[in-house]
């Protein structure tokens, strides 16, 4: 416990400690899903760092655990230009599809390409924008060029940085999911409330962002799993799978399911054994993601008006109706 009275410079050194204390564990347990303390110990030392700022509200600052609780009523969304597009993918259906796909880029690559195949998260599109290591700008996909500021709702969501590993400004991509419990729950809550009930996780994560009561957002649950790199800043990498890594390294949360593979044939393979893994995985997801893994090959490939010639989504059939 804090013994008050403490002096602005104690309580300004005890809350910049209590601040990186709580940003560990909370990266511990939302990002890396590996938490090294008891819920106890950190709500013990939270309720320190509230004591502190109740006390002396000026040492409040943006990276602050105490400001991911939400408490803004905003009046609206703005709307955000994306310098670098969110580009969308061809969709492949079959196993023709797939192999088609590798036919083409092997024949515009004049060579054999790895593929880093990658879960297709169910979830909605978000760009976050990074300045010097803070968390400045999250905005929804929108129609790829033009998305809404969501900036705020985004700060609640607990998986997000608000403060990167490393001071650097970065551009990064990815989706934002609510896991399939946390649908469950939600559900049960509404339904019991009277409220309508969401079709699908993905569903109550786009209703959740949209929420202009940031405090509701907060208690959603959402999740995030970043993919893409649109600004690299002092970034290093020169392959997607690298890429990740990298993401996974500055902060991010990212998904471990990732595979590099060295023929369509072992991407094939991926995508039959997570068509059956799906239904155990603890989130939604709608196929699988295949791109060619070295960014000099992205290069050379491009973009067609619509998407990338270097990747290709492969949809999962709709599921069977469960009996
Ligand atoms: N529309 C897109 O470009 C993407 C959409 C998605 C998605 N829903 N989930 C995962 C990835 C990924 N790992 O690349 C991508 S990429």
């Amino acid at each position: 416990m804090v013994e008050f009275p403490l002096t602005l410079a104690e309580a300004t050194d005890k809350a910049k400690e209590l601040r990186a204390q709580l940003n560990q564990y909370s990266h511990e347990y939302y990002v890396a899903d590996k938490p090294t303390v008891e819920d106890y110990v950190y709500d013990r030392l939270y309720k320190e760092l509230v004591d502190i700022e109740t006390e002396y509200p000026d040492l409040i600052t943006s990276d602050s655990p105490t400001q991911r609780v939400g408490g803004k009523i905003l009046q609206g969304f703005e709307k955000v230009t994306h310098e670098v597009q969110m580009y969308s993918l061809n969709d492949g259906f079959s196993k023709e599809d797939i192999y088609d796909f590798d036919e083409r880029v092997q024949k515009l690559a004049g060579k054999q390409v790895g593929y880093c195949c990658e879960l297709k998260i169910d979830g909605l599109a978000i760009s976050l924008k990074y300045e010097n290591g803070k968390f400045v700008q999250g905005a929804t996909r929108g129609d790829g060029t033009v998305g809404e500021n969501i900036t705020e709702n985004l700060k609640t969501v607990k998986s997000i940085p608000l403060e990167l590993k490393k001071p650097i400004s970065v551009e990064v991509r990815g989706e934002c999911y609510m896991p399939k419990q946390s649908f469950v729950n939600l559900n049960k809550e509404r339904e019991e409330a009277g409220q309508d009930v969401f079709a699908n996780p993905r569903n109550a994560a786009a209703g959740s962002l949209r929420q202009l009561d940031t405090s509701m957002v907060a208690k959603r649950n959402l999740s995030t799993f970043l993919y893409t790199v649109a600004d690299f800043g002092p970034m290093t990498a020169q392959t997607q799978f690298d890429a990740l890594n990298e993401l996974s390294e500055i902060g991010f949360r990212t998904n471990p399911e990732k595979k590099l593979c060295q023929t369509i044939d072992d991407v094939w393979a991926y995508i039959e054994e997570y068509h059956e893994k799906r239904m155990e995985l603890p989130y939604e997801i709608d196929g699988i993601v295949i791109k060619a893994n070295e960014f000099t090959i992205q290069d050379e490939l491009g973009f067609t008006v619509k998407a990338p010639r270097w990747a290709i989504a492969y949809k999962f059939p709709p599921e069977e109706a469960q009996t």
